[in-house]
């Protein structure tokens, strides 16, 4: 647990802001606080500053509805919610809905409270590496599937709101086939490892590079228009073509196909569809090269 930790309290009773105040200080955890009273102040808050809270402390009750909802706007960070429900099921259904602990106000002490923020940080902290590791590609390293398609539904998202433009490629190695053939499976995942070890070299840091799936790759440039994705995928081919892989003391020269395309507004599967129709054609065509739109 690093301290000072950031802590973002969150309700709508004055006196029981003064009170989790007094409590966070009495129980001699390093931190800071920001307090919000409404929805809207959290909300604002959220969407205007780089804010990353280390916890949330978040009451039940808000004005006339639940808080519940708010319980997803926090992902990666544990969320205490504190009640002066005494309702013995609702601990249990705010759990299910992601809370890391609940706690009675009338029962809450700066001891409890302390023990309630280390446990609640500890599991969070186990969790998001469990959440990591859901993430990548075991053999790789890299992203996977899942995490790139959350990514692209996120930049679509972006797109539509902020006008941001981003391109996308799909890189299928050229001929893994004879490589597993000739020399074996465990050869043929070392030429996988060998790919996404380029591609790592090659990329600009926020351009984001995932496994696909058995020996397709996908290389997504925010903010990045198409010419630029281009040289990003020639320098990765022009890496494989300076560097060779090395399999029982011989050397192996690797290639990749790729297909590119601009991100306008558009959905997921369209974009992997274009994506996927411009490889084909670089297959086609001659292998180790860009085609783009
Ligand atoms: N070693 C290894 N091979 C894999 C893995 N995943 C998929 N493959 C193999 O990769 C090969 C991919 O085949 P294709 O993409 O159809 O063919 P290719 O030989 O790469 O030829 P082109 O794509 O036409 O250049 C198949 O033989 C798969 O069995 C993996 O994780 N490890």
């Amino acid at each position: 647990m690093s301290e000072p930790l950031h802590i973002l309290h969150i309700d709508d009773s004055p006196d029981h802001l003064k009170i989790m105040q007094f409590m966070l200080l009495k129980a001699g955890l390093a931190h800071d606080l920001v307090q919000c009273k409404s929805r809207e102040e959290v909300k604002a808050l959220l969407d205007t500053s780089n804010n990353h809270f280390d916890l949330v402390i978040l009451d039940y009750q808000m004005g006339d509805s639940t808080s519940e909802d708010m319980l997803k706007w926090f992902e990666g960070v544990p969320v205490v919610v504190a009640t002066v429900h005494e309702d013995d099921d609702l601990d249990s259904q705010l759990m299910k809905k992601g809370a890391a602990d609940f706690v009675s106000k009338s029962e809450l002490s700066p001891r409890l409270l302390k023990r309630i923020i280390r446990h609640a940080l500890e599991r969070q902290c186990i969790l998001n590496q469990f959440i990591e590791e859901s993430w990548h590609d075991p053999l790789t390293g890299l992203y996977n599937r899942r995490f790139a398609m959350r990514e692209i539904t996120r930049l679509i998202v972006d797109k539509r709101r902020y006008g941001r433009n981003f391109s996308l490629a799909i890189i299928d190695m050229d001929d893994l086939k004879s490589i597993n053939d000739s020399l074996g499976h465990l050869a043929g995942d070392k030429a996988i490892k060998f790919i996404a070890d380029a591609m790592t070299t090659v990329v600009r840091s926020g351009d984001i590079i995932a496994r696909f799936g058995g020996d397709e790759f996908l290389m997504i440039f925010p903010n990045t228009e198409i010419a630029d994705a281009k040289t990003s995928l020639l320098r990765f081919l022009a890496h494989l073509q300076d560097n060779s892989l090395t399999v029982d003391g011989k050397d192996y020269c690797l290639t990749a196909s790729c297909g590119l395309v601009s991100c306008g507004e558009a959905s997921l599967q369209s974009i992997l569809e274009r994506a996927d129709a411009k490889l084909y054609q670089a297959k086609s065509a001659c292998k180790n090269c860009v085609v783009s739109e």
